[in-house]
């Protein structure tokens, strides 16, 4: 098997994205690597979820550095090149990336975003998939452009919307599908199975959305 991608996990709280990537990348024959996860918060509770697993933590507090994001965001550069990170996978972090950074982490700084963009960007995506009325809702792993929510999406996957669904209930749903779209969607990166093609990505045999990621046809 060819080099494994050596990948650093970006959180800002509880972590579980990054657990299923985490346990993903256990399976020998897994593409990739968690070699760091870094958080700008230092009570997140997620870096000693990674510590448990014996993965190198770090902590950038974005506070340290005021309004200035790419003070911030190169003292973020620097320690995922400390790490030899080449992939970068945002997993609830609630950073607005600036173009420098994205610029020169682009097409290998992937996010996941509870919505099958590009409906429901931003913050919210159940309450307001519920207000919409919307019958099938889910979750997008994307590479990041500057615009937010707005890069090249790689897979997704749908979750039906049930009458009774509340916020929570729908919420719930959608997070258990992340946790297995994010490892199927990273696997397709590191591998080199998903191609940036200008604004969109095409994958290599087969399909970026496999049946277990569809909600059951009714
Ligand atoms: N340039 C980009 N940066 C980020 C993207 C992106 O697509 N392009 N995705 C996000 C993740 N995200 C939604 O998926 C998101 C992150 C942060 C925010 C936000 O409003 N952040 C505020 C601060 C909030 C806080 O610290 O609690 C901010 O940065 O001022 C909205 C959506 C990751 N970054
Ligand atoms: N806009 C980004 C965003 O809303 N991301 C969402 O934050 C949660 C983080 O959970 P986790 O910390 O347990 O992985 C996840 O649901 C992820 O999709």
């Amino acid at each position: 098997m060819t080099e494994r991608r050596r990948v650093a996990v970006l959180i800002s709280g509880r972590g579980s994205n990054m657990v299923s990537l985490i346990e993903a990348a256990r399976a020998p024959d897994y593409p990739a690597e968690i070699v760091l996860v870094v958080s700008n918060r230092p009570d997140a509770a997620g870096l000693a979820r990674a510590e448990g697993y014996g993965i190198a933590t770090a902590v950038i507090d974005h506070k340290a550095y005021g309004r200035d994001r790419e003070a911030f965001e190169r003292a973020l550069d620097a320690r995922l090149a400390a790490a030899g990170a080449d992939l970068v996978a945002l997993a609830g972090f609630m950073r607005l990336l600036t173009p420098w950074f994205v610029e020169r982490w682009f097409g290998r700084l992937v996010n996941i975003h509870p919505a099958l963009l590009p409906a429901f960007k931003g913050l919210d995506t159940h309450e307001r998939a519920l207000a919409e009325g919307v019958k099938l809702h889910g979750a997008t792993v994307h590479f990041v452009s500057s615009e937010m929510d707005a890069g090249p999406i790689i897979a997704q996957g749908a979750v039906p919307v049930l009458d009774a669904d509340t916020p929570d209930s729908l919420g719930a749903r959608v997070l258990e599908l992340e946790h297995r779209l994010y490892p199927h969607a990273l696997d397709l990166v590191a591998s080199g199975r998903a191609r940036l093609a200008g604004r969109t990505v095409s994958v290599a045999d087969g399909p970026a959305a496999p049946g277990s990621l569809i909600a059951p046809a009714f």
